[in-house]
């Protein structure tokens, strides 16, 4: 028999939670209030989970966790709390709780799930356990102690049904750790499905994360679901998440406060279940104080927040990367020299650990197959050293020739002025057209110009190594596990 313990001031919600979990034969008991709570005999009465309300009108629903988990430490508390709570409920889980559920509860069949899924698991958090699955994520953990930090506080989040912000510069592994999170998570057997929110137009990105009904735009041949209802019951990573446009961040607010979206072109309210984590290498909280981010979709999002630290901060780590990396290359009998490493731990990495991953290839592959020591001489760093943030007075970036463009909108309006049709789908085809074009022509150049190095060509344009490649359709936007 389970016994569920119910601490709520709100008498409606004691009935209504006894009724539904003793339905499904659990024995249930409710309090309404912290005196209540204390006539418990603790002693003689177990609870393998207790779902608490935080306020309480005569005590801090705090307190009565850490009494409760100190009494039986085994008992899963479930966290009950309203929007303005969201903060305290995350310190209860620094406290012990197991998860949290918003209320009022306009999902039961999700409140269902998430009582069963607590009394299901119970998960080892031994270090061997916690990095088998970053092995499994390809995540290497390494020595410093700030990563190991935040590969266990990341360990702990990624059991609760909660949003995550990660930052760090580009290429720190920011995706490498969302996958850790879904793996480590008790979503692990769902999909994992991953959008980067500055690699393609509004209306694409829009259509991807909600969905469309056939011919809801030109080319919306038939329904598509987004991805929000694929990854209804898993992770959904929304990678560069500050390039997001100001309607986008509105339509990703409405999803997360409410869990309810509609495809493009449809009236109809779907659901989703989907955990979001969130990415960027821009300063978010800086975002939102120069009002290019929504604030209230920051605190969505930022209910969890990690920060990778830069490769420069952890160099300590650069030789098990390495190792870790020619293995990734295919390669098993390689090795790199003292004075190598040397090299590699004086360089800065700008680019982080992609930019370590290009170096290693980029070696690997230039060296002879015979050889299987690599020392410092044969390995080429950045041929530009690129700046770490913003750009510096040598720089040159070229402009947006407004001219042409402006005239072609204007006598797109002019014509409009003087006809009463105009065929709008076809103009904003021949405009995603002609993106197209200038995009994939100007990485053409930019790999030209940097004799084929992808780093390179990704910071002349300042675009990220992920856009370059789906500009070349090398990569889809969107990546399914
Ligand atoms: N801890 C790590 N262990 C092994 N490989 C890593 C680690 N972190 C990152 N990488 C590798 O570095 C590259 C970049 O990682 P990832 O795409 O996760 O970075 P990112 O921070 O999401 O980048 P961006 O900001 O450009 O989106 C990938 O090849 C990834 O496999």
């Amino acid at each position: 028999m389970i016994n569920l313990l119910v601490i709520d001031d709100e008498k409606e919600v004691g009935t209504f939670l006894s009724h539904l979990f003793s339905m499904k034969g659990y024995k249930v008991e409710v309090v309404n209030s912290s005196s209540e709570f204390f006539q418990l005999d603790l002693s003689r009465q177990s609870f393998q989970i207790a779902m608490i309300d935080l306020r309480l009108p005569d005590c801090d629903g705090l307190s009565l966790l850490q009494h409760l988990k100190k009494h039986q430490p085994h008992c899963k508390a479930l966290i009950m709390t309203g929007y303005s709570t969201v903060k305290t409920a995350v310190e209860a889980i620094k406290l012990g709780a197991s998860d949290y559920i918003e209320k009022p509860f306009d999902d039961i069949n999700l409140l269902e799930t998430q009582v069963e899924q607590l009394l299901s698991t119970s998960v080892p958090s031994s270090q061997a356990f916690i990095q088998s699955l970053a092995n499994e994520a390809g995540l290497v953990v390494g020595k410093n102690h700030a990563m190991n930090k935040l590969i266990d506080a990341t360990f702990k989040v990624s059991q609760k049904n909660v949003n995550v912000l990660i930052e760090g510069e580009t290429g720190t592994g920011k995706e490498v750790l969302s996958r850790f999170i879904h793996l480590a998570s008790p979503r692990s057997h769902e999909s994992f499905i991953g959008v980067n929110c500055g690699a393609i137009s509004e209306s694409l990105l829009e259509s991807e994360l909600f969905g469309h009904e056939k011919g809801a735009f030109t080319g919306a041949t038939q329904q598509r679901k987004g991805l929000f209802e694929i990854a209804s019951n898993g992770t959904l990573f929304l990678d560069e998440i500050a390039d997001a446009s100001q309607a986008i961040q509105v339509k990703l607010l409405r999803v997360l406060e409410t869990r309810e979206f509609m495809r493009v072109g449809s009236v109809q309210t779907l659901r989703t279940n989907a955990r979001v984590v969130a990415a960027s290498n821009e300063n978010l909280q800086q975002a939102v104080l120069q009002k290019k981010f929504r604030e209230d979709l920051f605190y969505r999002l930022n209910v969890v927040h990690l920060e990778i630290p830069p490769l420069r901060d952890r160099k300590e780590d650069i030789p098990l990367l390495v190792n870790h990396l020619i293995q990734r290359n295919g390669y098993t009998s390689v090795n790199f020299t003292d004075g190598a490493y040397e090299k590699l731990q004086n360089y800065d990495w700008p680019g982080n650990i992609r930019e370590l991953a290009n170096v290693v290839t980029r070696t690997l592959t230039l060296t002879d197959d015979e050889n299987t020591e690599i020392t410092a001489d044969e390995i080429i760093l950045s041929a530009v050293a690129a700046p770490l943030k913003g750009k510096s007075s040598s720089e040159q970036t070229i402009s947006i020739p407004k001219d042409p463009l402006e005239q072609w909108r204007e006598t797109l309006v002019k014509e409009f002025e003087q006809s009463d049709k105009i065929n709008l789908d076809d103009i904003l085809l021949q405009v995603k057209q002609l993106e197209s074009l200038i995009g994939r022509e100007l990485v053409l150049q930019a790999l030209q110009k940097t004799y084929g190095n992808r780093t390179e060509a990704a910071r002349c344009l300042q675009i990220s190594m992920r856009k370059l490649r789906y500009i070349l359709n090398e990569k889809t936007n969107t990546t399914h596990t």
